[in-house]
């Protein structure tokens, strides 16, 4: 197994929306290996901070490196191909296309960053079975922890170095959080990507190697047991 490389770094991040200070000097550094939890009230600016590593949005100050790259330098264009390449995205809902069934949804990532189409299809079905989900069905009857095991496969299709979570169990009943948790917190070490989740629920942010809370625009380290 390889050294740990640094992932993603916010180094002295102030962001603001309307004149209302919501980031400031914050600072984050997330190795390749590694799970980060990040805890805060609704509205602390959680969803945001994963906008600034997404390249969404961009920092009134400092400095977002995605594995070293400084987005400031990027044009919309290139941020867009280092994203897809590079940064896995799972939200709160899964958001797949209904209208495509699994094994699309997935490919279709894959055929964003570049693969060919069967290989694309190929590897979508693989990931799929490997994580449990059922392909060729309607997307649309998918139970929750389902779609949210998709919404993972989508993320990883490109074998991303960074993987950022919003909420991503904050849908599902208790066993379905349970089991796609288990599969969050295990990629870390099975796909030697960093980690980055945004959640409310304590329970799965103790699953976390580190846990931070925003406060005041900064990140606190929690103690973790
Ligand atoms: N486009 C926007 N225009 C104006 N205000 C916005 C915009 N996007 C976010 N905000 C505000 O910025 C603050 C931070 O929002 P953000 O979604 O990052 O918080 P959060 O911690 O993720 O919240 P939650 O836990 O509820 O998802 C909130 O007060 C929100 O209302």
């Amino acid at each position: 197994m390889g050294t740990d490389r640094v992932v993603l770094e916010l180094c002295d991040v102030r962001y603001e929306i309307d004149d209302r200070v919501l980031l400031s000097g914050l600072d984050l550094t997330v190795h390749s290996g590694e799970s980060v939890a990040l805890m805060g009230p609704s509205g602390s600016g959680k969803s945001t901070l994963l906008s600034l590593v997404l390249g969404l949005l961009r920092p009134v100050s400092g400095r977002v490196l995605v594995r070293g790259t400084d987005l400031a330098g990027l044009s919309r264009r290139r941020i867009a191909e280092l994203r897809r390449r590079n940064v896995g995205m799972v939200f709160q809902f899964g958001e797949l296309i209904p209208e495509l069934r699994p094994e699309e949804n997935v490919a279709l990532a894959a055929l964003l960053g570049r693969a060919g189409r069967s290989s694309a299809l190929d590897r979508a079905e693989r990931l799929l079975a490997e994580l449990g989900v059922p392909t060729a069905a309607d997307t649309a009857r998918l139970s929750g922890g389902e779609r949210q095991r998709t919404a993972v496969a989508r993320a990883l299709i490109n074998s991303p170095e960074v993987v950022l979570a919003d909420e991503p169990t904050g849908s599902l009943d208790a066993s379905s959080r349970d089991k796609v948790a288990d599969l969050l917190f295990d990629l870390p070490s099975t796909r030697r990507c960093g980690l980055l989740v945004a959640t409310h629920d304590e329970s799965i942010a103790r699953r976390a190697d580190r846990v931070f809370r925003l406060h005041e625009g900064g990140l606190v380290p929690e103690v973790v047991n």
